[in-house]
């Protein structure tokens, strides 16, 4: 008799066992791995919101993979947020601290959807790796964006070829994760971000140059400079962050 309820305590202990098991744990997080062929990109653009660089994304020449994702996600586009002064301007906070500018890499699953639009408004549809750049020496490739902010004063949009975003990352990705929205209007949540701790990029005279842009068209009376187009950080509302370490 003592020999069967012992049989069963250990049965009991193993099924409880193997459900916490496999029930809570986090499947784990790779790294993220970005492949960018070197002469996708297609034009830099003042949209009056900020300031974006578009990427040829007819085929998987330039994907993000790995990490949460379940499958490639084609490199459409990547812009920035910025503030007016300080280290004021990010759309994320690290333990409270916000940075001077945040540079968001747009990616859309390919794989289940047709276009963009329809992936952004998929909770799957979208991955936005979220690099922080802080003030500092100025970044030596950075430079070849901001030299061409001058041209892109006013809400129009200028060729640049052969710009690989991949020079402006970190040297390592530890990144944090977790299913977002967009973060400007139709704020869709459809959104993986994958917001990279380390930040790599440092600027000072180069952040100057994005905050003599401006949200108004050459033909408006009025010249309203473009700073501040971030969002502040909202409420987790119970959002799981997961970190890749
Ligand atoms: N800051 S961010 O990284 O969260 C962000 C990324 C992309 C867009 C975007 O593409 N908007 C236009 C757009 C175009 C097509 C369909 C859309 F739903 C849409 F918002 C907005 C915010
Ligand atoms: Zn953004």
């Amino acid at each position: 008799m003592q020999n069967i309820l012992e049989i069963c305590a250990e049965l009991i202990f193993f099924v409880l066992t193997f459900y916490f098991f496999f029930s809570g744990a986090e499947r784990g997080l790779g790294p993220v791995v970005l492949n960018y062929d070197q002469c996708t990109s297609m034009n830099i653009t003042n949209n009056g919101h900020s300031v974006v660089v578009q990427f040829d994304d007819s085929d998987d020449r330039s994907v993000i993979q790995g990490g949460p994702l379940d499958n490639p996600y084609r490199l459409k586009q990547f812009h920035f947020h910025w503030g007016e002064k300080g280290c004021h301007g990010s759309e994320h906070t690290v333990a409270g601290n916000s940075y001077a500018s945040e540079l968001h890499l747009v990616h859309w699953n390919a794989v289940k959807y047709k276009t963009f639009g329809e992936a952004a408004t998929a909770p799957d549809g979208l991955a936005v790796l979220g690099i922080f750049l802080e003030t500092g020496d100025d970044h030596r490739w950075l430079h070849v964006i901001t030299d061409a902010l001058y041209m892109v004063k006013f809400k129009v949009s200028t060729t640049v070829n052969c710009f690989n975003p991949k020079c402006l990352l970190p040297s390592s990705l530890h990144y944090w994760t977790y299913l977002g929205s967009l973060t400007t209007p139709p704020l869709h949540e459809s959104v993986i971000w994958i917001v990279v701790s380390k930040t790599k990029i440092s600027f000072s005279m180069q952040l100057g140059k994005f905050r003599m842009l401006l949200f108004t068209g050459e033909e408006e009376d009025q010249r309203i400079r473009m700073e501040n187009n971030f969002r502040p950080p909202q409420p987790l509302k119970g959002r799981k962050v997961r970190s890749s370490i």
